[in-house]
Formats: structure tokens, sequence, C-alpha cells
């Protein structure tokens, strides 16, 4: 089951609003069928986000060589990204992206259009390629560094950090599928992940799926399961890494992480290096979204407050890197992560 699939032209997108119940694939014909599913997390997760948005940028550039116009190609197409970038501001990968696919029709400007668009497609489809490759490589890393803790590993996960948040095996999920290979597993507490649910009807899915024990948890019983069922560990994603290693992930990753620190469990990212934004020094400047407030009054349309009630849905929060033991990332580890190691770690 691929979470993206690019076919004949059209962006095949697995729909993640109707998982785990059916699956079914949405085709995307244009740069806004693309956007549109990115809204709503049809396609969700940092890294997914990221190839869907360059995909994305393929089918603008086609459209505008058909419908031609007075705007210049590469302006109207950066409008475009600008348009694309602002879907889920808080996902750095989708900016990493679209400013790879821009950079990308810059360098072949003087070609035409027609022959930047068939560039772009080349391109998106290496970075759709590449993240396949970056997702085993850092599975490999994160699964020796946790190996270090002992055996049998119990873990607890927030979200879905999986195959389906990427277009490979998974961040936090990789390395999880890569310690289960190697016999490394006894147990993976998942959060249910309010409000949309995403560990309960992503992550649990994916991990039985590959027959790797996971005991689906709702998240105000994590602090308890984490005191109570000998979590060793805790690994998650990011969907923003600042300079300081402050990292910005799913609403609830940063109550995690002070559960973490009050009961002593290492608590680890994966992430890939598009999504360290080393343009900024720290967390306070990561740009959290907030999401419509029906997704807390309500789930699937089915009520759970009355209509009128005041509510407050960021759909992040940032860690402060203190909370973190170590950072997995397709290149390495990068260990007590600060405002130090972590530039020197990209300095290499
Ligand atoms: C490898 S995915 C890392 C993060 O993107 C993931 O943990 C997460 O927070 C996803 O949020 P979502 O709102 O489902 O896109």
């Amino acid at each position: 089951m691929d979470t993206l699939r690019w076919q004949a032209g059209t962006l095949f997108l697995l729909d993640q609003t109707k998982l785990p119940f059916e699956e079914i694939y949405l085709p995307c014909h244009s740069w806004q069928d693309v956007r549109q599913a990115i809204s709503v997390l049809a396609v969700r997760g940092a890294p997914a986000i990221g190839v869907a948005a360059a995909y994305a940028v393929v089918l603008a550039a086609r459209s505008l060589c058909q419908k031609g116009g007075d705007t210049p190609f590469l302006t109207a197409l950066e409008a475009i990204c600008q348009d694309l970038d602002a879907a889920r501001p808080t996902a750095v990968n989708l900016h990493w992206a679209l400013t790879q696919m821009m950079a990308c029709a810059r360098q072949h400007e003087a070609d035409g259009a027609e022959a930047v668009t068939a560039v772009l497609e080349e391109k998106a489809i290496a970075i759709h390629e590449a993240d396949v490759a970056i997702n085993t490589a850092m599975a490999r890393f994160g699964a020796d560094e946790l190996e270090k803790l002992g055996r049998p590993l119990t873990l607890l996960t927030h979200c879905n950090a999986g195959a389906l948040a990427t277009a490979g095996v998974g961040t936090a999920l990789g390395v999880i599928r890569e310690l289960h290979r190697r016999g490394l597993v006894s147990m993976v507490y998942a959060d249910e992940t309010r409000p949309l649910l995403q560990g309960a009807r992503l992550t649990a899915f994916e991990l039985m799926a590959d027959h790797i024990p996971v005991t689906l948890i709702t998240d105000n019983m994590a602090a308890w399961t984490l005191k109570t069922k000998g979590v060793d560990a805790i690994i998650v994603g990011a969907d923003r890494i600042a300079a300081n290693g402050d990292t910005a992930n799913k609403i609830g990753t940063y109550g995690l992480s002070l559960m973490a620190r009050e009961l002593a469990v290492p608590l680890y990212i994966a992430a890939p290096a598009s999504t360290f934004d080393l343009s900024i020094t720290d967390g306070s400047q990561i740009p959290i979204e907030e999401r419509n407030h029906d997704e807390v009054r309500s789930f699937r349309g089915v009520a759970a407050a009355l209509p009128e009630t005041p509510v407050f849905n960021p759909a992040f929060d940032v860690t402060p890197h203190e909370n973190i033991r170590a950072i997995v990332t397709e290149k390495g580890i990068i260990h007590r992560p600060d405002a130090v190691s972590v530039p020197a770690f990209f300095q290499h």
C-alpha cells in the first residue's frame, strides 16, 4: 500500500481521512486537488506533504504551459508555490520541497516552460525516491541507538510517523519496524492522538498490518502507561526542528516530554534533514497551525460538545530541546540536541 503514487501524470493519494476502514486512492489532476488533499489531511505527515507538494508543482507547471497567459511562467509558478506553502504552515518539509522545486525551475528557465515542466517532473520523482532511502537510513541509525537501551523494548509513540506519513517505512515507525525486524520490540503503546486520531486510525493500523505488537491508549492514559508499563523510550516524528533542537510535532508531544522528564524515560525524535529549519534559532519562532474548531467539537460528524462551545485547536506544540535525549536523522544521531550540537552536526 503506497501513501502516494505518481502514474501517467496524475498523483494518487491514499485518502487518510478514510483509513483504517476504507482504502481509497484520491486522484489529483491539478495542483488545487493536491492543496485541498493537504488541507484536509488526506495526505499528512511532514515528509509525505513535501513529496505531494513537489508533484503539485509539476501539475501546476503543466497547467500553466497549457493555458499560457500574460504572467511570466516562473512568476505564476512562484505564486502557486506560495499558496501551496500556506496549506500547512508548521511542517517545514512542505516549504523545503517547494524551495527545491522552484530552484530547479529557475535553473532551467532559459530552456522554456515545456522543458522546465519535464525537469520538474524528474525532480519530484527524485524527491519521492530520496524519501524512501532516507527513511531506510534513519531506521537503521535509530535502531542501532535504541538497541543500546537493552531488550526487549517497550516503546510509546504519538500521532503517526509511519509509512503513511512518508514515502518509505516512516521515521519513528521506521525505527520501530527495524527494531522489530531485529526481534527487539516487546510492545508499542500508541496514543490515539486527539482530535483527528492519527494514532488510533493510522499507527495502530500500520503496526497491526506488520504484526508488530501494539496497544492503543487514549492520550490521557500516557502518564500512567509510562509509570506502570515499564516503557523504555518514547519515539516520535517531527514537523519542524529549530537550530537549537526545539521540536514542533503533533499536539501532545510537549506534554509527553514533560511526563518523560519526570519519569526519566528518554524521548527520541526521528526526522530527516529536510525537517530542520536552521534559519530559526529556537522553537518560539515556529508557526503553529491552528485548525478548524469543529475538529475538537466533533469527530466524523458525531458531536462531542455543543456547536457553540469555544475551542482552542493548535495542531502542533513545541518540545524544548532539553527534554529530548537524541534526534535520529538519515545522517546519524544528534545526542542531547542544543544550539551548538545541531548546527555542528550539519556542518560536517
Ligand atoms: C514522519 S511524520 C512527523 C510528523 O509530521 C507527525 O508526527 C505529525 O505530527 C503529523 O501531523 P499531521 O497533522 O497528521 O500531519
